[in-house]
């Protein structure tokens, strides 16, 4: 099939890219001409594991083309997809200005039937407005399709590969036949494409991530109350999550879930709720909860030095809002950062693919480091902020070596806690027991 995809960050791009390597001849838009360029040479913008793979095949067997040509892309695409943007508005709401303006440009040149698919995330009702726009610019015939994403960064490919599931929201069987045969080579393992309502498949999306949300948030509430009690949240989060109605998934507590999407979307599903005079109380507890978390680890820090950080220097591991990614939108490690330097302290930082971006928005706030060992050089202690795999079995001599204090804050449970007991390190983790004093 022919497709254009509007869009090319980490959700156009996967998707552009899975949906040549099945086939299919895919246009990718975007207005960045830089990226755009970068992409035409065969560079890949953002990094994503085993993405680069597919990308430069598919370029490389013409299946996969980039251009800042809206016109060009929606000439002979059959289905459309507009995978841009929705950040939060002032008022917390999704911002719909990206896809009604595209919608609105793409209506304009739009010359015989073509299916308008809706990947990105947005409020129920997105769908009519979309379709709203193309009636007021186009006698065309077109379907408006809502056809949410539910890849995870760092696992993208796989995610797009090979769904949980598929759903796609709309109530023509026109554009239901089309889709169905675009997604066919993707469900063969039989997980299932979901047809339903676009409002319903709209809804699914923000249901689906602020349950994650909510999810992981009860966990760190039970990890807090482990620590207050003397229970292990290791043990915990075992003992519920091998029962099958709980599920041993997104129950690991730590700093607060961050990234581009559980942030603005548990918070837009609340606003839509308010708007609709529905009190969402549970949504208002996670955010609110989150906010706390994210501060847990400056506090144990602060706690430990008496309250005063000043002219103390702390090295901090992991940046990227989670492991194998380079996205720090909203990663908690940049709160902690400004926690720590607001309080007098100075840190250096390691992160495998996140310090380009993070130098990108704080700049010298920090020192960036070559590597996760000189990151502690003179630290009087170490934060651990994302749980990348170089971070879980380090060499623990070179960093007896570096660190002037053998002191570890953990953000994400790394360590065996009897290992740090036996290294005589001070280990500040979340919701297990307080390693000091070899005990
Ligand atoms: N990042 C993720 O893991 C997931 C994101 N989503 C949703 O997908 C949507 C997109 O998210 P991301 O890919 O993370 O965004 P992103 O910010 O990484 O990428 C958006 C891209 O759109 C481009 N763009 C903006 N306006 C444009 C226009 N008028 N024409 C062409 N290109 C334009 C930007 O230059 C950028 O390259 C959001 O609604 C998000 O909530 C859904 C599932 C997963
Ligand atoms: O809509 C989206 O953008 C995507 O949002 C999340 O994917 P992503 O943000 O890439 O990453 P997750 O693995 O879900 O992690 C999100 C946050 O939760 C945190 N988390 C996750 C799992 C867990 O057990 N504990 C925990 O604190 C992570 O550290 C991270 O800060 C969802 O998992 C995807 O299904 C969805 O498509």
């Amino acid at each position: 099939m022919k497709i254009a995809v509007i869009g090319t960050g980490y959700v156009g791009l996967v998707t552009g890219t899975c949906l040549a390597e099945t086939g299919n001849t895919v246009i990718c838009v975007d207005i960045n001409e830089a990226k755009v360029l970068k992409m035409q040479n065969g560079e890949i913008p953002i990094y994503e594991p085993g993405l680069d793979v597919l990308f430069l095949r598919n370029i490389e067997q013409k299946r996969l083309t980039f251009t800042t040509d809206l016109a060009l892309a929606v000439k002979d695409a059959q289905i459309i997809f507009m995978a841009l943007p929705t950040p939060p508005g002032g008022d917390g709401a999704a911002d719909l200005s990206y896809i009604l303006g595209a919608a609105k440009d793409i209506s304009k040149l739009v010359t015989e039937y073509k299916v308008i698919v809706n990947k990105s995330t947005v409020p129920v009702g997105t769908a009519d407005k979309v379709a709203a726009v193309f009636a007021a610019h186009t006698d065309i015939e077109i379907d408006v399709v809502s056809n949410p994403e539910f890849l995870r960064e760092g696992v993208a490919v796989d995610d797009f590969m090979k769904p949980d599931r598929v759903v796609i929201g709309t109530r023509s069987d026109r554009a239901k036949k089309l889709m169905g045969e675009l997604y066919g080579p993707y469900v063969r393992q039989g997980n299932p494409i979901l047809f339903m309502d676009e409002k319903s498949s709209e809804l699914t999306k923000y249901a689906a991530n602020s349950f994650l949300a909510t999810k992981i948030t009860f966990m760190n509430e039970v990890a807090n109350l482990c620590e207050l009690v003397g229970a292990d949240v290791d043990s915990v989060r075992k003992g519920i999550g091998s029962d099958e109605r709980i599920g041993k998934r997104f129950l690991f507590p730590g700093i607060g879930y961050g990234g581009s999407c559980f942030p603005k979307d548990v918070q837009a599903l609340a606003k839509s709720a308010e708007e609709n005079k529905y009190d969402f109380a549970i949504l208002k507890a996670v955010m609110e909860i989150n906010e706390k978390q994210k501060t847990v680890l400056v506090e144990k820090v602060a706690k430990y030095y008496k309250g005063d950080l000043t002219g103390k220097h702390f090295a901090l591991w992991g940046l990227a809002f989670k492991p194998e990614t380079d996205d720090i939108r909203e990663a908690p490690a940049l709160y902690i950062i400004d926690d720590l330097v607001k309080a007098g302290a100075t840190v250096t930082v390691f992160d495998p693919e996140g310090m380009a971006n993070v130098k990108n928005v704080i700049g010298d706030k920090v020192v960036y480091a070559e590597n996760q060992y000189d990151a502690l050089e003179g630290a009087d202690a170490l934060l651990i902020a994302t749980e990348w795999s170089v971070f879980r079995n380090p060499d623990f001599d070179k960093m007896e070596e570096k660190l002037v204090n053998k002191v570890i804050f953990d953000g994400r449970n790394l360590y065996d806690l009897n290992k740090m007991i036996e290294l005589g390190y001070y280990y500040n983790s979340i919701g297990r027991k307080l390693v000091e004093n070899g005990a």
